[in-house]
């Protein structure tokens, strides 16, 4: 039974009740040493925290800064959080200091807690320092003294944690949740049936990113265990597989790109573990030739497209076709989890139902976040007026994506609105262009970006080669292919092969790099 409540910490520390003895993190410690904590030691730890926390005089709405990737204790760090109303705000050990300036001087913390030894020299302020570790959570410098507050009890609308986006353009945005929304959508996730009480989800994104709480919230409120993967092994195709190996992983949720390398090259290893029954990925198309290896490698696991915004945690769950069809297009994003709803909208911001058609997938949910921290401007932009009744005072995620909806009933993701580019005077869907390379023999990964030439701006894609292509032929002849499916304006003008594509600290391709490594000529 999952737990109806809206506090975060009471749904993902029922099982401490329920099955105490069960593993609720699996730690990979390298060389076959493998650490398990308890739900019950889980709990332990959370109330040691916690006590620590409130020694320390922080009060409900005191953010705290948690700089740590994903273990028992950053678990237990933010589950003490949550039963103290303070929202933790997570960021990555990898992330540049002056990503984290930002994130501390948009949210003036009382406490920077922080998992490691050693501090960075960079990030300064009066906030409070602490350290946890399994052994518990030790404040090394006293938060200044707080203001007043008048709150006690916790209420669904309080604000659970805020993650920072780095957003498509310009200042990262601080999207604030609350509890009631991160529990609206896990019990939404629920209804999935993804993972039971003896499942052990490996999670491999870094903590600053959602898809982490997503991992955690899916392992533990089911009584299943996190099986954190140490993120420098994500590169190392059989390391990584080592971990899913030895720890007995079954269920793998990632971002497409931690597949890469893996199904280039060790896809026979993959194949080998029969442990994994399930993976879930999002963030971005899943390319329809590397998703083919990955269902060959694993032909009995269930693989779920998940779709949303970190606006929303998520918005839905689709179980990929298996087969595949061979025609296939694109993958579907289905309809929202029970107790949310995607509306397409178009141009002229009217809801419709047609099929074929392209409009804005607008979300309403009560998993919607309260609104970006300290910017009443970008919330107003995104929380907009229900398109099918204004008057109502309601609210949806107005979500910056496209689609259309199929026969099926179910939506197909065809880009960002901010991914139609004009280009040479046409109207052009980059994801398209990637789509289409996408199909040809021997690609299995492919990114377009529109970039500043001399002669003018240019369609430049950047493709990965399969283990069987000839690398030295690839290229040949792919313009002119491209040319017989797509207009003369879509066809890009320069094509460079690369061994792999660039991600972002949260696992997605990361356009600005390729962009800088393609530069000028
Ligand atoms: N399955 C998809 N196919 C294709 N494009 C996608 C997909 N999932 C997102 N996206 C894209 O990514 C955008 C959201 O980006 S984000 O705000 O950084 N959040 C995320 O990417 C992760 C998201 N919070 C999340 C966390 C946990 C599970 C699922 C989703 C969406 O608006 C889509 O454009």
């Amino acid at each position: 039974m999952v737990s109806a409540s809206p506090l975060l910490h009471e749904v993902l520390l029922a099982p401490v009740a329920s099955t105490p003895h069960r593993p609720a993190v699996i730690e990979f410690l390298g060389d076959d040493r493998l650490r398990t904590v308890s739900y019950r030691e889980l709990g332990a730890l959370v109330d040691s925290f916690a006590a620590s926390l409130t020694a320390a005089g922080l009060g409900v709405g005191d953010r705290v800064v948690l700089e740590s990737d994903t273990s028992a204790a950053a678990i237990a760090a933010l589950l003490a959080c949550s039963s103290l109303g303070l929202p933790f705000v997570p960021v990555s050990p990898e992330a540049p200091d002056e990503r984290v300036r930002a994130v501390v001087a948009a949210t003036g913390p009382r406490l920077y807690l922080r998992a490691a030894e050693g501090f960075r020299e960079g990030v300064r302020g009066d906030f409070g320092i602490g350290r946890f570790g399994q052994d518990g959570l030790r404040i090394v410098r006293e938060p200044a003294a707080g203001t007043i507050r008048h709150r006690r009890e916790l209420t669904a609308t309080d604000t659970a944690y805020l993650i920072f986006t780095s957003g498509s353009t310009g200042r990262p945005k601080g999207v604030v949740m609350s509890h009631g929304a991160v529990t609206s959508f896990y019990r939404g996730m629920y209804t999935q049936r993804i993972v039971g009480g003896r499942d052990r989800v490996a999670t491999t994104s870094p903590l600053q990113f959602d898809f982490s709480l997503l991992d955690i919230g899916l392992a533990l409120g089911s009584g299943a265990a996190v099986v954190p993967v140490p993120r420098p092994l994500l590169r190392w195709p059989r390391r990584f597989l080592r971990v899913l190996r030895d720890t007995g992983a079954t269920q793998v949720n990632g971002v497409p790109s931690i597949w890469r390398q893996v199904l280039r090259y060790e896809a026979d290893r993959l194949a080998g573990i029969d442990t994994i029954r399930g993976v879930l990925f999002c963030g971005e198309d899943f390319p329809l030739p590397e998703l083919r290896r990955l269902r060959a490698a694993l032909p009995a696991a269930r693989l779920v497209n998940c779709y949303g915004a970190t606006e929303s945690m998520a918005c839905s769950f689709t179980d990929v076709p298996d087969p595949l069809p061979d025609d296939l297009e694109r993958l579907s994003i289905g309809a929202a989890h029970p107790g949310a709803e995607m509306i397409l909208v178009d141009a002229a911001g009217r809801p419709f139902l047609r099929t074929g058609e392209v409009g804005e997938i607008h979300l309403r949910s009560p998993a919607l976040f309260s609104g970006y921290w300290d910017d009443p401007a970008a919330t107003s932009a995104a929380l907009v007026p229900d398109p099918v009744e204004p008057r109502s005072g309601q609210r949806v995620l107005r979500t910056g994506d496209l689609a259309y909806r199929g026969e099926n009933g179910e939506l197909y993701f065809t880009g960002r609105a901010d991914s139609q580019v004009q280009f040479r005077g046409n109207r052009v869907e980059l994801g398209e262009v990637e789509r289409r390379l996408l199909e040809c023999e021997g690609i299995t990964a492919a990114t377009v970006l529109v970039l500043p030439r001399p002669a003018g701006p240019e369609l430049c894609a950047f493709v990965v080669a399969g283990p069987q292509a000839r690398e030295g032929t690839l290229l040949d002849g792919l313009s002119a292919r491209l040319a017989r499916v797509l207009p003369s304006y879509m066809v890009p003008g320069e094509l460079r092969l690369l061994t792999g594509l660039p991600t972002t600290e949260n696992g997605k391709v990361d356009r600005a790099a390729l962009a800088r490594e393609a530069g000028p000529l």
